[in-house]
């Protein structure tokens, strides 16, 4: 009989693996899916520690983890575009479908968003997973599972890049090289952008940035931030300031710079989650008339660009990938992301076969590259 072990954070810094049912399809238009890879986002590692971010308090046992793939085993009697057997990318948000803003096209705004691991709603470490069939992404021969895993981050930042408007030829500085931050430098390369500046507080973090997808590196210093500002801008030769800034870190030195990096008539877009209030250059805002814009989870459509720029070649997650674990040692890999050891560790899941530990799967120059204290920017 299968497994659905299943990883369960019940209070901060307490997670316990738990033997619970096989969940069973809910609609004709459900599919069951085995998750096979599970990569683990910093808002996982944050309820797992603090057991809250913001107002979403985890008050009752709750699963862990949204970053999925798997394979489809069952599917409801109106499913006409999955079968048995197909690989998929799992969205892990499902929306009422109903309210204006999922009428309006902006479904990842709806209000009554159900999304795995955002308490009360249980997560994706589990063995099996049951998902309405079209937010299952059926992943193309030449997208392995493991790269499906990386599918969800990517869409957050394919959905960020998109809200910054990135035409050919632009340039962008993207604040923090966490994995988002990673990921929003390789989108804005497939976009067109010329420039693509990554900044950073760790230099192992920029080492990386550029030999994965930035033009240029800054790291970040603790001096103003209109000084940090003309000092990054000099370094990639901008002096008008980028066309766009994307923060991914959410840290408030650096989104007081992004607003003086900017050009005149420019693009910032806020995706990094930290602090809820922070004192924000508003007047840079005004006097430069920059459009402003926040950047939640992915939309329509944003999945299957991300998809497709990884089948295309345009964007590589696997370079991000420092190892696969056991289902059994999900906690030690948690606690690999929050010592900011990895920049992506999978967690196989609990009926998946690894040979492979993140100790011996480890790229070691990847991971010195890697190597950092700072502990995860999320919320
Ligand atoms: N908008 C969304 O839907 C969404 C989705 C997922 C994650 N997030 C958020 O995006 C952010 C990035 O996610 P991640 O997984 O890459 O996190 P991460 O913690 O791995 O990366 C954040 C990076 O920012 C860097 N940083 C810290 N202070 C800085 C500063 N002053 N200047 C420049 N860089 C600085 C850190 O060193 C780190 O490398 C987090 O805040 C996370 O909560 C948002
Ligand atoms: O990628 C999606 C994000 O991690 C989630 O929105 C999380 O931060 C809050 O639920």
């Amino acid at each position: 009989m299968a497994s659905n072990l299943s990883f369960v954070l019940n209070k901060p810094n307490d997670v316990t693996f738990e033997e619970r049912p096989v969940p069973k399809l809910q609609h004709p238009h459900d599919v069951l899916v085995a998750v096979n890879y599970t990569g683990i986002c910093g808002s996982d590692v944050h309820y797992w520690l603090h057991g809250a971010i913001g107002h979403f308090v985890v008050k009752d046992p709750m699963v862990l983890g949204h970053e999925s793939a798997g394979t489809v085993v069952e599917v409801g009697s109106a499913v006409k575009t999955l079968k048995k057997g197909d690989r998929i990318a799992l969205e892990p948000g499902y929306p009422c479908r109903r309210c204006s803003a999922c009428l309006s096209g902006h479904y990842n705004l709806c209000p009554d968003m159900r999304f795995a691991a955002t308490p009360p709603y249980d997560g994706t470490l589990t063995g099996f997973w049951v998902a309405p069939f079209d937010f299952c992404y059926k992943l193309p021969d030449n997208v392995s599972t493991q790269e499906g895993a990386l599918i969800e981050p990517l869409a957050v930042a394919v959905h960020i890049v998109k809200q910054a408007r990135i035409q050919p030829g632009q340039s962008v500085v993207i604040m923090g090289a966490g994995p988002v931050g990673l990921l929003c430098a390789a989108v804005a390369r497939s976009f067109g952008a010329t420039k693509v500046v990554s900044v950073d507080i760790i230099q192992s973090k920029l080492d990386f940035a550029r030999s994965y997808a930035a033009t240029h590196t800054y790291v970040s210093q603790r001096v103003s931030p209109e000084e940090n500002a003309r000092n990054l801008l000099a370094v990639a030769d901008l002096p008008g300031g980028a066309d766009a800034v994307i923060d991914a870190s959410g840290a408030e030195p650096s989104i007081q710079t992004s607003l003086h990096a900017v050009r005149m008539g420019g693009t910032y877009v806020q995706g990094g989650m930290g602090k809820a209030d922070i004192n924000f250059p508003i007047m840079a805002l005004c006097l430069k008339e920059v459009t402003a814009r926040g950047s939640f989870r992915y939309g329509s459509g944003d999945y299957k660009l991300a998809i497709d720029l990884v089948a295309a070649g345009k964007v590589d997650v696997k370079a991000l990938v420092n190892g696969v674990v056991p289902f059994k040692d999900a906690e030690q890999a948690f606690k690999k992301v929050k010592e900011g050891q990895v920049i992506k560790i999978l967690i196989a899941g609990p009926n998946e076969k690894v040979e492979q530990s993140v100790d011996t799967s480890v790229d070691n120059e990847k991971l010195k590259q890697a190597q950092a204290v700072g502990s995860t920017g999320c919320c």
